[in-house]
């Protein structure tokens, strides 16, 4: 059964790879002057196999298991754009962000533009390359069908691509979207030298904030201790390979960042700053890496802003 990939960035493009060694993809993007190549500038080093089909129409495109491989901010509006053709299909997200409009996740766009598609969430700890190289990765596939869930599940392991599933999609997207705001913080902290004693601290109290705001969002805690939630939240926090970790040492560091990068954090960050107070959760972390990212706190104040909040119970 064919597998239609929307968006041929990184993330995309690895996924076309590996999933060609198993089944016909389809691969969908804007602009693809590189086709000719088989190469995309976005994944560098990575030859698509002849049998991935590179269009840039929709209707060659769609097939009935649709992988959104696209970033958290244009997902709504692509969806807005083309719901007529999607819905009804199986809508995979693979986007790791909070929808800064809305305050909502990836899952909650496609039931409100595409109501009688079956939405499921593709997330986990697995960088773009390694997916490509065919390195072992898991991954969660969440969907709250519960047959779905196991057929998508088939159609979408490979040999190097092993998935887990969930029925909680609301634990399993806000893994992946939070786990990007702590990561930029813990890319701040070594950017600026405080070591990796801070490191530590960051991931620790970012994740207890990661799971006070999915829970107050409905997620279940044991999915953000597993492979969307924890599982990507120390790779992220740990490799330079991630965009939010680098953009995160820039800021620490006081340096310039690749304009165009994709960093979802700093969106997902605003939009967490957002739903703290109408959710009454503290997020220490998350609302100091919204400061940064919009420029209203200066990486010198950022350390004072954090050990001179009040003493209490961990
Ligand atoms: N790169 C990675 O290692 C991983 C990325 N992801 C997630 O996948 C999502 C996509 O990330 P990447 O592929 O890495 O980003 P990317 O920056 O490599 O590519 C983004 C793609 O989206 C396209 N795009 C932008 N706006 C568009 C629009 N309005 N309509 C159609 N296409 C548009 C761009 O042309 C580009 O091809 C993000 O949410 C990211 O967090 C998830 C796991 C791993
Ligand atoms: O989500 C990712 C790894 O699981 C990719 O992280 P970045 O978007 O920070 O590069």
């Amino acid at each position: 059964m064919t597998v239609s990939i929307i968006g041929a960035g990184a993330f995309g493009t690895a996924l076309a790879v590996t999933l060609s060694a198993k089944a016909p993809v389809s691969l969908w993007a804007r602009g693809m002057d590189w086709a000719p190549t088989r190469e995309n500038p976005r994944l560098p080093g990575v030859r698509l196999p002849d049998d991935i089909t590179l269009t840039g129409d929709l209707d060659v495109a769609l097939a009935e298991t649709v992988l959104l491989a696209l970033p958290a901010q244009v997902l709504g509006g692509f969806l807005a754009e083309h719901a007529a053709r999607l819905d009804g299909r199986n809508l995979v997200s693979c986007a790791k962000g909070i929808d800064l409009g809305t305050l909502t996740g990836p899952s909650a766009l496609i039931a409100a533009a595409c109501p009688a598609a079956t939405r499921a969430v593709l997330t986990g700890p697995s960088f773009a390359a390694d997916i490509a190289r065919g390195l072992p990765t898991a991954l969660t596939l969440a969907c709250d069908d519960a047959s779905a869930a196991e057929s998508l599940q088939r159609q979408l392991s490979t040999p190097s691509l092993r998935l887990y599933r969930t029925s909680d999609v609301t634990g399993a997207e806000l893994g992946g979207a939070l786990k990007n705001v702590i990561a930029i913080a813990a890319g701040a902290a070594i950017g600026a030298g405080y070591g990796d004693s801070a490191r530590a601290s960051i991931i620790t109290r970012g994740f207890a904030e990661m799971v006070r705001l999915a829970t107050a969002l409905g997620a279940r805690p044991e999915t953000l201790s597993g492979l969307s939630g924890l599982g990507d939240l120390v790779l992220t926090c740990t490799s330079e390979q991630s965009r939010n970790f680098r953009y995160g040492l820039a800021l620490g560091a006081g340096r310039d960042f690749a304009p165009g990068t994709t960093v979802e954090g700093a969106a997902t960050a605003r939009a967490v700053a957002a739903l703290a107070p109408r959710l009454g959760v503290e997020l220490p972390v998350s609302g100091l890496v919204a400061g940064l990212a919009e420029g209203r706190v200066a990486m010198e104040h950022a350390l004072d802003i954090l050990l001179n909040r009040p003493l209490k119970e961990e």
